[in-house]
């Protein structure tokens, strides 16, 4: 059964059409991916999903339910957290506090639900620290729990923004770009956390990202996006050998240097 199901969304900014009548569906503990030349609308997609954005036409239903007119922070509640492509910590709290301001939200039965039930907190103060706890050591970043988050490593403040989003328990999570910037150790380090979250949590993963390797290797599904039009989708082998998408990417590459879209053999 699918998690996520979007029909038909579209979303313009004045005369641009940044997504446009794109169609997704998410089997419930998939991981799929969303790719695109750059500006192809797949950040758009997310705060379409993450009630950032209303879409002008379309539904977005997360287990059968509608999204659409629900607040970002309703959003979470439903039981999607995000990471943003550029790192948004909070650089002056620890890596401890930047996880309890994540969890305002109501602690829905799941993975931590099960974990905090053999305990009794005095305060939710008490709980959301421990919460905080858990996640950290499920991100493998149990020793910086104290330290501030501007002080970790590259990789390691990525993993915690994923702490954060896990630390709501959602059904879902939404991760924009998670490898962008990381050396090729920290990638593979994100690849097998990313199938943990999947194997072990039970959450169903999407992910824009642009490293391919880690597209293909990780992915179960890919949609691919062009000018806020999906022209592409199927197995990393399918959409890898399909001549649209090739042709977006190397069009976008031209585009890049003298030739503007009109300029561009469309898809
Ligand atoms: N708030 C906004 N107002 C106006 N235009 C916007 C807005 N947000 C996005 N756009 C435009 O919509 C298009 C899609 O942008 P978007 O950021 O979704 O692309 P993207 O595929 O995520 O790109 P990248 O890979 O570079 O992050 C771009 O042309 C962008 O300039």
């Amino acid at each position: 059964m699918n998690i996520l199901e979007v029909q038909g969304v579209t979303k313009t900014f004045g005369g641009l059409t940044a997504v446009n009548d794109v169609t997704l569906e998410v089997p419930r503990e998939a991981i799929v991916s969303i790719i695109g030349p750059n500006g192809a609308g797949k950040t758009t997609f997310f705060n379409l999903v993450t009630g950032i954005y209303s879409p002008d036409r379309g539904t977005i239903r997360l287990d059968r339910r509608e999204l659409i007119g629900l607040r970002p922070d309703q959003v979470v509640s439903a039981g999607i957290a995000r990471t943003f492509q550029n790192i948004r910590l909070f650089s002056t709290m620890t890596a401890e506090e930047n996880i309890m301001v994540g969890r305002h939200t109501r602690l829905r039965a799941g993975y931590l639900d099960a974990v905090l039930r053999t305990r009794r907190f005095h305060s939710s103060e008490e709980e959301a620290r421990e919460v905080a706890r858990v996640m950290l050591d499920f991100v493998g970043l149990g020793r910086w729990r104290r330290e501030l988050a501007t002080n970790l490593p590259y990789g390691d403040q990525r993993k915690l923004e994923i702490a954060r989003a896990l630390a709501t328990t959602p059904k879902l999570v939404l991760l924009d770009e998670p490898a962008a910037g990381m050396n090729p150790r920290e990638t593979e380090d994100l690849k097998a956390l990313i199938r943990r979250i999947r194997d072990e949590l039970g959450v169903t993963v999407v992910l824009i990202e642009h490293d391919m390797r880690l597209v293909m290797t990780l992915s179960e599904h890919i949609t691919v996006l062009d000018y806020g039009t999906k022209i592409s989708e199927g197995l990393p082998h399918q959409v890898r050998n399909d001549p649209r998408v090739m042709e977006a990417y190397l069009g976008r590459g031209a585009a890049a240097g003298e030739y503007g879209k009109e300029a561009r053999p469309h898809a």
